[in-house]
């Protein structure tokens, strides 16, 4: 009998759930088993906007574990982990991903077109602030942090104040609250976040044998989306609180497989809304996410990202804002 592989993982209630769901499937087909190991990040110890925490706030600590060999695996939400890979460690699966669009949870079963003028939403992601104000609803939008029970509180509970919270579709499907959405946004008016609703196992590099078990857990599709919506974020050098969306869906095509990828820079107000795709092969990924995202650039993106002063690619590491 081998010793129990030792996965690492927030406390909250969707982290337990992603982490019990992989545990599950690293036995189901390995036979090993897996105890969950749970690791209090600086994400879960504030309350302060995830802006100014800065990078990988939900991260760091668990990489640490990895670095320090008190765990032998981690998973992310994907969306999560800053785009610069951490030194003498490896994504070495990324499972299937969920759907990854927002989701709208409003009062009296409401869809986003009927909420009237002034209809108060609570969203912390800069990219989905800008969105919102880019349909020209005339909503008011309104910073909310907080794990998902918290943030359907204020619209379901004998506290609720807002009509209504924007959120990842594949958080409530993950805690088995989708009954809640009153609406799924499609991308077209609310574009996710790059790699939203995917998950990334992570290992130390140097554990070949690790590395090899947990390739079975790998979802080809799913990873080239991952790739070249994450190609694009870090080609942006999207900041922290980067109103950046990326978004991939592979298809059969004529001639094999093919990956449409879309992306949009929007302004904070609105204001300015950029969007762009491109169409190539899953081999691709990365090149089609670098490219779009140097389209994206020629049509003005820096200046609503707001670094043209930049010095460089590689000067940054960012993650989600989200
Ligand atoms: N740090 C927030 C976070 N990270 C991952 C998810 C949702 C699940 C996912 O995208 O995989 C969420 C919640 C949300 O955006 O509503």
């Amino acid at each position: 009998m081998s010793t129990p592989l030792r996965l690492g993982t927030r406390g909250s209630a969707l982290a337990m759930a992603q982490s019990g769901h992989v545990a599950a499937a690293i036995t189901a087909a390995t036979g090993r088993a897996v105890e969950l190991v749970e690791v209090v990040t600086a994400g879960d110890r504030s309350s302060a906007p995830v802006q100014r925490l800065g990078v990988g706030v939900f991260v760091s600590a668990l990489r640490d574990a990895l670095t320090a060999r008190t765990i032998d695996l981690a998973v992310h939400s994907y969306k999560d982990l800053p785009t610069a890979e951490a030194s003498g460690l490896h994504v070495a699966a990324v499972p299937p991903r969920q759907d990854p669009r927002d989701a709208l949870v409003a009062t009296g079963g409401r869809t986003l077109a009927e909420l009237p003028p002034g209809a108060v939403v609570g969203t912390g992601a800069l990219r989905r602030i800008a969105q919102l104000h880019a349909l020209g609803l005339q909503l008011e939008v309104t910073p909310i942090r907080g794990n998902v029970d918290t943030r359907l509180g204020r619209v379901l509970g004998p506290d609720a104040d807002l009509d209504a919270v924007v959120l990842a579709r594949a958080g409530l499907a993950r805690l088995g609250r989708t009954d809640v959405i009153t609406e799924t946004l499609d991308p077209m008016l609310m574009l996710p976040a790059p790699a939203q609703g995917a998950l990334a196992v992570e290992c130390r590099a140097d554990d070949s044998d690790l590395v090899e078990l947990l390739a079975v857990l790998d979802h080809a599709p799913s990873r080239a989306a991952v790739v070249a919506e994450r190609a694009l974020l870090a080609t942006l050098e999207a900041g922290c609180s980067a109103p950046v969306a990326a978004y991939a869906e592979l298809a059969e095509g004529e001639n094999g497989d093919e990956i449409y990828l879309r992306g949009a820079v929007i302004s904070p107000d609105g204001s300015r809304d950029l969007r762009l795709s491109r169409t190539g092969t899953p081999a691709d990924a990365a090149e089609i996410g670098k490219a779009l995202a140097a389209e994206l650039l020629e049509l003005g993106a820096d200046s609503i990202l707001g670094h043209e002063g930049s010095t460089g690619p590689g000067t940054q590491q960012f993650g989600s804002t989200e």
